[in-house]
């Protein structure tokens, strides 16, 4: 697969900001990029994996560990539905043991064309030393790119109770935030999401990653309330059908079951076409 991006160690990384988004890729632009990073083993390959290959959760159990970074684009189109996509970019997965900051990357190169960050905590193991990488990382992206949107994955939150899932988080935005106080970064703003593989909750939290980062959200959101007005509609999703991220949605609240009910019905779909061919996705 053609790999688009320039080379880390490029003396002159191309600038273009992911603001511009897949807009500025039908300009031949670059894929813009998202970072996935984490410690060893906290879940990036399987989010990648279940997120963009529909990989069973269960097999993302014999998954070995990544050594080299896997450059993945991510351009996914149902060609019985769509001729283009909105999600057009990269997802850069780093494993858990490189060290970026070590002085042979060029951040400027990493960061340059990067629109997320999004890093992954094992929220069923001790996170000290990957809230110290977070903090140092966070530190880097304000060096090279401030508008990269930074977004905190914590993972694995399937093993956890109700309120140890919001003591952990908890836990988490007091740490970051007194760091980066110290630091002098104060004015930084994370998302946190609770994530694992086994429910809906990493498509949710991907879904509200990639939608921060299109140009055309304020349009597709517009386009959904005259559509949820004009036809009753109790709540409208515009599904990547392959990943089930969806890119947008009318302005009433998400509430996760109509996430969930929509989401299913587009795994029947798929299971029936594979089975009988083409099958219409029009539904209220
Ligand atoms: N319980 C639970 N386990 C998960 C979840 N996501 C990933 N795992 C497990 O975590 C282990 C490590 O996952 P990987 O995806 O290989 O982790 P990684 O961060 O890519 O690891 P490196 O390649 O070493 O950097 C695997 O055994 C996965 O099955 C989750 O949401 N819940």
């Amino acid at each position: 697969m053609e790999d688009p991006s320039p080379p880390l160690q490029s003396p002159t990384p191309s600038k273009v900001s992911m603001q511009n988004g897949p807009i500025s890729r039908l300009r031949g632009a670059p894929r813009p990029r998202l970072l996935l990073q984490g410690q060893r083993r906290s879940g990036k390959s399987s989010i990648s994996s279940v997120v963009f290959h529909k990989m069973p959760p269960t097999e993302t159990l014999f998954l070995e560990s990544t050594t080299r970074i896997q450059k993945e684009p991510v351009n996914l189109t149902w060609k019985p539905l769509m001729d283009s996509s909105f999600m057009d970019f990269q997802v850069w997965d780093f494993p858990g043991q490189i060290d970026y900051n070590d002085g042979t990357f060029d951040l400027e190169a990493l960061f340059g064309d990067t629109g997320a960050l999004i890093y992954v905590i094992d929220a069923q193991d001790e996170y000290l030393e990957a809230l110290t990488r977070l903090h140092q990382t966070i530190e880097a992206i304000q060096r090279h790119n401030s508008s990269i949107n930074i977004e905190v994955f914590i993972h694995k939150v399937d093993g956890l109770s109700d309120d140890f899932k919001l003591d952990t988080q908890r836990d988490i935005v007091q740490r970051t935030t007194d760091e980066l106080a110290d630091m002098g970064l104060d004015g930084v703003h994370i998302n946190y999401h609770l994530t694992s593989i086994y429910d809906h909750s990493i498509f949710e939290a991907f879904s509200k990653v990639i939608q921060k980062l299109l140009p055309e959200l304020g349009t597709l959101e517009n386009l959904l309330n005259g559509l949820v007005s004009n036809c009753r509609i109790e709540k409208a999703f515009l599904f990547d059908v392959l990943s089930k991220i969806y890119v947008a949605t009318d302005s009433s609240p998400v509430d996760v079951q109509s996430y969930e009910i929509c989401s299913d019905y587009i795994d029947v779909v798929l299971d029936m076409t594979e089975i009988y061919g083409y099958v219409d996705l029009r539904f209220s």
